[in-house]
């Protein structure tokens, strides 16, 4: 099966600096790949290099198969990539319904969408005419990752959804993120600090430090949780 996602040997960082040094991996349709690590090891800078924000220093990154390691960004969104970043990217003076809509290829495909915010956070379709910066921070997420999930990507790229929220809306993007594992194609790399909530949603894990892939394995396997917050406490 062609991988969503495959990166093969991709050093990359900001002029002079090299942060990532010879990161490989894939992720299979239907995946879900958590990147863990500690602050300043290169996560975000790995989700940015993907989207086309960098230039690559070296190696190659294939999306659904097709190179893209020189293609500008634009180009990277339109092959179904869609990026959750840290910073909240939705333009706080447009409605909820707006803000899903501009990440539609076409209106023709607002019917799907709303079905598919139907699924995942049904009360955002209550709030349809709400301005997105009248949310509160939690449910900003929400709508983050909502309308990611409604343009039906082929890859989705989640940079610490979970940082600042509460338990109750982190159980509920956790189980957004495993029903979706269940019915879509999507491969999703989700970068995270969270352990257990990385570890309950992912297929698999690998963990950056200082630029580099250190370790990787099963997210289900016995000792992963303890295996990754050894790397972290380092
Ligand atoms: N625009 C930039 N210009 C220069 N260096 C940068 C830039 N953005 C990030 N860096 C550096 O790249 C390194 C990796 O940063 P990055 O944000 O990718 O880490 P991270 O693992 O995502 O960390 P965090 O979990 O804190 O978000 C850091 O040393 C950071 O200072």
């Amino acid at each position: 099966m062609t991988p969503a996602l495959d990166i093969d040997a991709i050093s990359a960082g900001y002029g002079e600096a090299v942060v990532l040094r010879d990161i490989a991996l894939s992720v299979a349709p239907g995946e879900i790949l958590a990147v863990l690590g500690k602050n300043g090891t290169g996560k975000s800078t790995l989700l940015k290099s993907i989207m086309g924000y960098l230039p690559k220093l070296a190696g190659r990154i294939a999306i659904g198969g097709a190179d893209v390691t020189r293609e500008a960004p634009h180009r990277i969104a339109r092959r179904g990539v869609a990026y959750v970043a840290q910073e909240k990217s939705l333009f706080q003076d447009l409605s909820v319904e707006e803000n899903i809509r501009l990440a539609l290829a076409s209106d023709r495909n607002w019917p799907k969408a709303r079905a598919a915010v139907e699924r995942s956070f049904p009360f955002l379709l209550e709030r349809i005419r709400q301005r997105a910066g009248t949310l509160s921070g939690g449910e900003q997420k929400m709508l983050l990752m909502a309308r990611s999930l409604a343009a039906d990507p082929k890859l989705l790229l989640v940079d610490e959804i979970t940082e600042g929220l509460q338990p109750s809306v982190i159980e509920r993007l956790g189980g957004v993120l495993r029903a979706e594992r269940g019915r879509s194609a999507t491969g999703i790399l989700l970068v995270e600090q969270h352990i257990p909530f990385a570890l309950a949603v992912a297929d698999r894990f690998v963990v950056m430090d200082r630029g580099e892939i250190v370790d990787s394995g099963s997210a289900g396997a016995p000792g992963a949780a303890a295996e990754i917050a050894r790397h972290l406490s380092l």
